[in-house]
């Protein structure tokens, strides 16, 4: 140091600063070095006592853990941890753990209390944080990260443990996959395609319903066989009666919604590649993905043309599935045993042919509104009666006796019970006498068996007074659809007039072109006038499009415009013909090219 002095004192410079500036690099250098040392001995210490492993959401283990550990008393106690009310987690932890935020562990996520859907809370280990939990002698520390944080989406899960050997952790896995699986035997899982990703996605369990529940007329039963398309019309059981026969049959559901964005084929093939040999694949939206132009030949994108599809690109939809592709896809699925498919729509005569060809969908079966046979079948489902010999002297009894209704047992498990409230349990012949009034107050085939179960759902405390307000709140129902349809006709007669609008505005701007190149072209000089607009224009723009101003003209021409340039094979559609008869909305909706694919089968014969 002295040294140091002597050299740098000639220079001028202050010594003590100098110092103290060295010994501040020394000490900081220091610091940083035994930190260093400190954490790559720690890791040294992880690597060479604790063993990690690692579970990757795509697999199931990862389930299995995350389903484990949200039953760990240990969430009591955590200072740090994720409520979700989110579905779209792979894990199955949707019961309460510490008990104390949801009291029913058997309630369904969907159950509707007063009108609403009442969502289950899960507790989850939050991202990124090390959770300590203690098991069978070690203690397991346990980290959640995201895979591809970038993209908000796929986790991870981290657990290690000081041990010896990896037994703890084989014990763990085989634990949490019986636990698992114990509860599963009680749960339907659903699969959802990942059309960004080609992969299934696990997206909930829900209780098992038995088939009993499901009323549907007599005669409907569902044979055997590969491929069945599920028609009618929303709210009438289809997706019900698909689960039911799941949990039934002890298959989980593969659910494929072929209108969803950057579905194309071979994420289809992909996708069809990653089923499993036993389960329910069920396509949904049938209708929705094929109401599109879609060619047998597979060059076809399927995709709208701009002209019948404003609002939709082939760029932004992404999607180019062919119907072969679709077809090609079904034949796969089809071959393997222990697989069923089932199909939904809506709309069965957009559907083309070629997807109930024998071996596709062999099976079809028509959902239609409520009958008068469900209403009643459907009210048996929800009051519960109690059976002669055990009737006590008074009409009502406290819900503790629901346990022994026989009715009940055909409702699903979670509807059984409403928390804090009594609900009345009425004698058997009372409960069918009300069932019968109650099916004779509902008209045959108008209301959904889904709207009738939300009205008994708003009185499942009040079953006399429940009969007694059908008539009322059947007219309210009428009224509030006359209302929807008001409402849609007149949404519509101004999407219309918007459209017109626009198609005058358009022949505007081509007078306007037309003026302006004709205005430098030979024609001034053949009429020998300096303005250019006056001899030819006017009757060129006529004869290019009417000077009409009715907007139905206008709408028809350019529904002309749409039948020429969409590549549809379809040879009866009827887009422009004057409807003769036809209400305002159809013609209006046929004009905008939106029901281009017809009924090409008639209705198949009932199944039975
Ligand atoms: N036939 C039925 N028996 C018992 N419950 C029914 C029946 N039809 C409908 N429901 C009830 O109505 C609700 C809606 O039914 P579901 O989702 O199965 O109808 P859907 O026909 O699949 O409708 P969408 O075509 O809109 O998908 C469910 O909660 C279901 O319990």
């Amino acid at each position: 140091m002295d040294a140091l002095k002597n050299m740098l004192s000639p220079l001028g410079m202050n010594t003590n600063a100098l110092q103290d500036t060295l010994k501040l690099v020394v000490i900081g250098g220091t610091v940083e070095t035994a930190r260093r040392i400190s954490v790559s001995a720690w890791n040294g210490f992880v690597d060479s006592f604790f063993l990690t492993a690692h579970f990757s959401q795509e697999d199931y283990p990862y389930d299995w853990l995350m389903h484990w550990l949200s039953k760990q008393p240990a969430w009591g106690r955590s200072r740090e941890f994720d409520i979700t009310t989110r579905t779209v987690t792979r894990s199955g932890i949707t019961q309460s753990t510490t008990g104390d935020l949801e009291e029913d562990e058997d309630e369904d996520e969907e159950a509707l209390i007063h009108g609403r859907k009442k969502r289950k809370v899960a507790f989850l280990p939050s991202l990124d944080t090390t959770h300590t939990i203690y098991y069978r002698g070690h203690w397991l520390r346990i980290t959640r990260t995201r895979r591809y944080p970038d993209y908000g989406h796929g986790a991870a899960l981290k657990i290690s443990v000081v041990a010896r050997s990896n037994d703890i952790l084989k014990k763990l896995v085989l634990e949490a996959k019986r636990e698992y699986e114990k509860d599963a035997e009680h749960r339907v899982h659903i699969f959802l395609a990942d059309t960004t990703y080609g992969c299934w996605r696990w997206n909930g369990a829900r209780q098992k319903r038995p088939l009993s529940s499901i009323v549907l007329q007599p005669g409907v039963r569902i044979p055997f066989r590969r491929g069945y398309l599920l028609h009618g019309v929303p709210g009438s059981g289809k997706t019900s009666l698909i689960h039911s026969l799941a949990g039934e049959l002890g298959l989980d559901i593969y659910v494929v919604s072929l209108s969803s964005k950057g579905m194309s084929d071979n994420t289809l093939t992909t996708l069809m590649s990653h089923v499993p040999s036993r389960c329910i694949l069920l396509l949904e939206d049938l209708d929705a993905a094929f109401t599109r132009s879609v060619s047998r030949d597979s060059s076809s994108t399927g995709v709208p043309t701009a002209s019948n599809s404003p609002n939709n690109t082939n760029e932004s939809d992404g999607s180019t599935l062919s119907l072969s592709g679709l077809l090609n896809s079904l034949d796969g699925v089809a071959a393997a045993e222990g697989r069923l498919l089932f199909a939904t729509t809506n709309h069965i005569e957009r559907l083309d042919p070629a997807l109930s060809r024998p071996g596709r969908m062999d099976v079809w079966v028509n959902f239609t509104h409520a009958t008068k046979w469900q209403a009643e079948g459907i009210f048996k489902c929800f009051f519960p009666s109690k059976p002669k010999a055990s009737l006590s002297s008074s009409s009502t009894t406290p819900a503790t006796e629901e346990k022994t209704d026989i009715s009940q047992k055909n409702l699903p498990l979670p509807k059984r019970k409403t928390l804090g409230h009594t609900i009345p349990v009425l004698e058997e012949a009372e409960i069918a006498e009300l069932a019968k009034r109650f099916a004779d107050a509902i008209p045959e085939g108008e209301l959904s068996v889904a709207a009738l179960q939300g009205y008994l759902l708003k009185n499942k405390l009040r079953p006399r007074e429940c009969v007694d307000e059908v008539g009322e709140w059947i007219i309210q129902e009428r009224e509030m659809r006359e209302k929807l349809k008001k409402e849609k006709a007149e949404k519509l007669e101004r999407k219309e007039r918007a459209k017109a609008k626009k198609v005058h505005r358009v022949e505007a701007v081509l007078k306007l072109d037309s003026a302006t190149s004709c205005g430098g072209s030979t024609v001034i000089n053949s009429s020998g006038e300096s303005t250019p607009t006056e001899p030819i224009m006017p009757v060129i723009i006529s004869n290019s499009k009417s000077e009409s101003s009715s907007s139905s003209e206008s709408d028809s021409s350019n529904g002309g415009i749409e039948a020429d340039t969409e590549e549809s094979i379809t040879s009866e559609e009827e887009i422009d013909k004057p409807a003769g008869g036809i209400s305002t909305i159809n013609s209006t909706t046929k004009e905008s090219g939106k029901e281009k694919w017809v009924a090409v089968r008639a209705q198949p014969e009932p199944v039975d």
